[in-house]
């Protein structure tokens, strides 16, 4: 199959240099990739090289200093606003938001929940900020609880949570929108090795099953495993593997 026909995310030619004269750092240069639906593609390299720099790109969190970054038609978008594809620079700041919000879900390697809610309303924030109303959050929510296997965590706060617990609580929060793309920046950093295997083989599953583009970043090699693709950086620049 070719992943060009099918590419939901697809950067071009990407770089970016933070600074400039002496201070000037190339910390990304020439990078194009593409991820399909449903592939899991997963972004190693040592401390530095570039992991973080690709994936705000890719995520519309940065823009590149040169090079785009595309998402592919949507063809369930049934003529809305993905209907065609859109190259991320040409979208102005509220495109860009809306895009976040509905079309790109993200994992972080600190889980991000807000301490004072619950597991339930951590991972129903996004589809409030997309005005779902109150009868499909509800079931979207307990949908996506029960996916990670939390539905009986769902009145607990993330203090209340283990690590691995918290982090299954993130990948619900950014699948809930139902996103076309996952992005994922060192999403198991903070767990133990178990743990962290269980997590990454969970968010496998769920990008497996609802189609979705993902991107990890990780320094775990047992995480590699799991990979559609791995993507090597070095020093800002693809290497092939
Ligand atoms: N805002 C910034 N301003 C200046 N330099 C930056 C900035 N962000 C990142 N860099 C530099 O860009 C390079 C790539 O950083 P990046 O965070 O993308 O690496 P990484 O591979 O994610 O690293 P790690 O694995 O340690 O998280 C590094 O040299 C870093 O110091």
């Amino acid at each position: 199959m070719s992943v060009t026909a099918t590419a939901v995310l697809r950067a071009e030619g990407v770089s970016r240099v933070y600074g400039s004269g002496a201070g000037e750092v190339r910390a990304l240069v020439d990078v194009s990739v593409e991820v399909g639906a449903g592939e899991l593609v997963v972004v190693v390299g040592p401390s530095g090289s570039g992991k973080s720099t690709l994936l705000h790109l890719l995520g519309g969190l940065d823009r590149p200093t040169t090079g785009t970054v595309h998402l592919g038609a949507d063809p369930a978008a049934d003529g809305g606003p993905g209907a065609v594809e859109r190259e991320l620079g040409g979208l102005g700041e509220d495109e860009l938001h809306a895009v976040r919000r509905t079309e790109i879900g993200f994992v972080f390697q600190s889980f991000g929940l807000v301490p004072v809610l619950s597991a339930a309303e951590n991972v129903e924030v996004p589809l409030r900020l997309a005005r779902v109303d109150a009868a499909a959050r509800a079931a979207r929510v307990a949908e996506a609880l029960e996916a990670v296997g939390l539905t009986d965590h769902a009145e607990q706060r993330p203090s209340e949570l283990s690590g691995g617990q918290q982090q299954r609580v993130g990948v619900a929060r950014a699948l809930v929108a139902r996103p076309r793309v996952l992005l994922a920046d060192e999403p198991t950093g903070q767990l133990d090795s178990a743990t962290a295997a269980r997590v990454m083989a969970l968010l496998r599953d769920l990008v497996h099953s609802r189609g979705v583009a993902a991107v990890v970043a990780t320094h775990d090699p047992e995480l590699v495993a799991m990979a559609d693709r791995v993507l090597v950086v070095r020093e800002g620049r693809l290497v092939t593997v």
